[in-house]
C-alpha cells in the first residue's frame, strides 16, 4: 500500500471538523450567495386576497351563462385600489389585472370578450365561475416555509424573499480565509520578474474559488523560503482570525519546503498529510485552535483541484450548506486510457454531448500539475479511481465540471 490518505477519507476528515459559523442577519439587497441559518418562512399571504389575473369585468358567472348577458357597470377595481362596492346580480365592476376581486363577483370576463355601451356590458362570451381569478394565498400562505436552513440564496430566492415579507434574512457569516503564498522564486504579477522568478497565480484562483462559494478571501502576499518570515507571516495570518488558513507552495520534502515544520512551530497540529491522488499529493490538514489549516502543493493545477475537492466543501460545510461534497457526474471516456496506479486522478478533460447525451470526457494529453493553460481550457476533470484497471473509449467514467466560476 501507498501509505497515502484516499481522497474521501482525506475530505471526510476535514469536514467531521467543521461546524456551521454562527448567524447574522443581512439586508436583503446583500443576500445574494449566502446560506440561510433559519428556515424561510411566509410573514404573508400571496396573494392577500382572490385578485383578478386579468383587464376585464368582474361579474357573477350566474349572470353571464351565455353570450348576449346585460350588465351594468357599477364601479372599478384597480391594482392598489379595491371596489368598496358588491357586484350584486346583473351587474359587473370593471376591473383590472391585480386588483382585487369585489365582494359578489366570482368570475372575470375579459375585456376582449365583451362589447361595452356607457354603462352596459354585452358578454360574447360564457363567464365561468373562477374564470381569470387567482385565489387568496395561490402562491403561499402565511406561516408556510418556503426554503430550508441550509439553502443557498440565488437570485430568484431574493425576489421570494421580499415576497414573503422579508426586509433582512439570517444567514450564515461569511467564512474568512487567509491565503498565504510562500516561495522566494515568486512575485505578485505587475512587480519585475528576476532572473530567477516567475509569477504567484494561485492565490488568485484560490481566492476567487472562496469568493464563489460565499467566503471571504484575505490575501497575506508572499512568504519567503525562510523560517523566520514564514513564522511571522503565519503569525500575521492567523492575527486575522480566518476560519480557513490556506498556504500555497512548500507542501513537499524539498530542502526548502518549509512550510509543515513553521506550522508545527507556530502550535498546527496535523491531521494528515499525502492525499492518494495526482495532482495535489502533498496536501496537508490541521489545526490551530479554531482555525482549519490546509497547507496546499505549490503547483498551480494541484492547488486549485486540492480548492475544488477540500476548500470548497470545507466552505459549504461551515456555511451550514446541506451538501458539502463535490458531486461527480456519469460520462463516457472519449478515448482509450491505461491502468491507473494507486492515486486517484483528476485529469483535466474536455467534455461534449454525444449522439446518445450522455456526455464524453477526453483527457488532454499532457497532464502536467504545473500548466495552468490546459486547466483553462478543460471543461471538467475526468475522474480515474485508484488502480483503476485500462479502459477504452465508450466506457463509463464520472467528471467534475468546471463551470463558470471556476
Ligand atoms: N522528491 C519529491 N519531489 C516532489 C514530490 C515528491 O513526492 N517527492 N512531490 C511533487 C508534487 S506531487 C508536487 S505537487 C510538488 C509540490 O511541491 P510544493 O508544495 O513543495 O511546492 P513548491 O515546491 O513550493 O512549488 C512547486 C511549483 O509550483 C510553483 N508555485 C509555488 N507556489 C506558486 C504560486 N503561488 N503561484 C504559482 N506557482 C507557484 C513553484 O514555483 C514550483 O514550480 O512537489 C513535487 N516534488
Ligand atoms: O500532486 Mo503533484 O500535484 O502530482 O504535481
Amino acid at each position: 500500500m501507498s501509505g497515502l490518505l484516499p481522497v474521501a477519507e482525506a475530505r471526510a476528515r476535514i469536514l467531521a471538523g467543521l461546524d456551521a459559523l454562527p448567524a447574522e442577519t443581512v439586508p436583503l439587497s446583500q443576500a445574494l450567495g449566502r446560506t440561510l441559518a433559519a428556515p424561510l418562512d411566509a410573514l404573508r399571504t400571496q396573494p392577500p386576497w382572490d385578485c383578478s389575473a386579468m383587464d376585464g369585468y368582474a361579474v357573477r358567472a350566474a349572470d353571464a351563462t351565455a353570450p348576449g348577458a346585460r350588465l351594468t357597470v357599477i364601479g372599478e377595481a384597480a391594482a392598489g385600489r379595491a371596489f368598496a362596492g358588491e357586484v350584486d346580480a346583473g351587474q359587473a365592476a370593471r376591473i383590472f389585472t391585480g386588483a382585487p376581486v369585489p365582494r359578489g363577483a366570482d368570475a372575470i370576463l375579459l375585456q376582449e370578450d365583451v362589447d361595452r355601451d356607457g354603462d352596459l356590458v354585452v358578454a360574447r362570451e360564457a363567464a365561468q365561475l373562477g374564470r381569470h381569478i387567482r385565489a387568496a394565498g395561490l402562491d403561499f400562505r402565511h406561516g408556510e416555509t418556503l426554503l430550508p436552513a441550509g439553502h443557498r440564496l440565488g437570485a430568484r430566492d431574493l425576489a421570494l424573499g421580499a415576497a414573503l415579507g422579508h426586509a433582512a434574512l439570517t444567514v450564515t457569516r461569511r467564512p474568512r480565509v487567509a491565503l498565504l503564498a510562500t516561495g522566494d522564486e515568486l512575485v505578485p504579477p505587475g512587480a519585475p520578474v528576476g532572473p530567477d522568478q516567475i509569477v504567484a497565480s494561485n492565490s488568485f484562483a484560490i481566492a476567487g474559488a472562496v469568493r464563489a462559494e460565499g467566503g471571504e478571501a484575505i490575501d497575506l502576499g508572499i512568504a519567503r523560503d525562510d523560517r523566520a518570515d514564514l513564522a511571522a507571516a503565519l503569525e500575521r495570518a492567523f492575527a486575522a482570525k480566518p476560519d480557513i488558513l490556506i498556504t500555497l507552495g512548500g507542501a513537499s520534502v524539498g530542502d526548502h519546503d518549509l512550510v509543515q515544520p513553521t506550522l508545527l512551530e507556530a502550535g498546527v497540529t496535523f491531521d494528515f498529510w499525502k492525499i492518494a491522488m495526482r495532482p495535489g499529493k502533498p496536501m496537508m490538514a490541521g489545526r490551530r485552535g479554531a482555525t482549519l489549516v490546509l497547507g496546499l502543493p505549490g503547483n498551480p493545477v494541484s492547488s486549485i483541484v486540492c480548492a475544488l475537492l477540500f476548500l470548497a466543501p470545507a466552505l459549504r460545510k461551515l456555511s451550514g450548506r446541506a451538501e458539502a461534497a463535490p458531486r461527480p457526474r456519469p460520462a463516457r471516456l472519449g478515448r482509450d486510457m491505461p491502468a491507473n496506479d494507486h492515486r486517484e486522478d483528476y485529469m483535466r478533460a474536455a467534455l461534449h454531448v454525444g449522439d446518445d447525451g450522455v456526455t464524453v470526457a477526453t483527457a488532454f494529453p499532457r497532464q502536467d500539475s504545473s500548466m495552468l493553460r490546459p486547466l483553462a481550457e478543460a471543461e471538467g476533470l475526468l475522474i480515474r479511481a485508484p488502480n483503476a484497471p485500462a479502459a477504452r473509449a465508450g466506457d463509463p467514467c464520472l467528471v467534475l465540471e468546471l463551470a463558470h466560476p471556476l
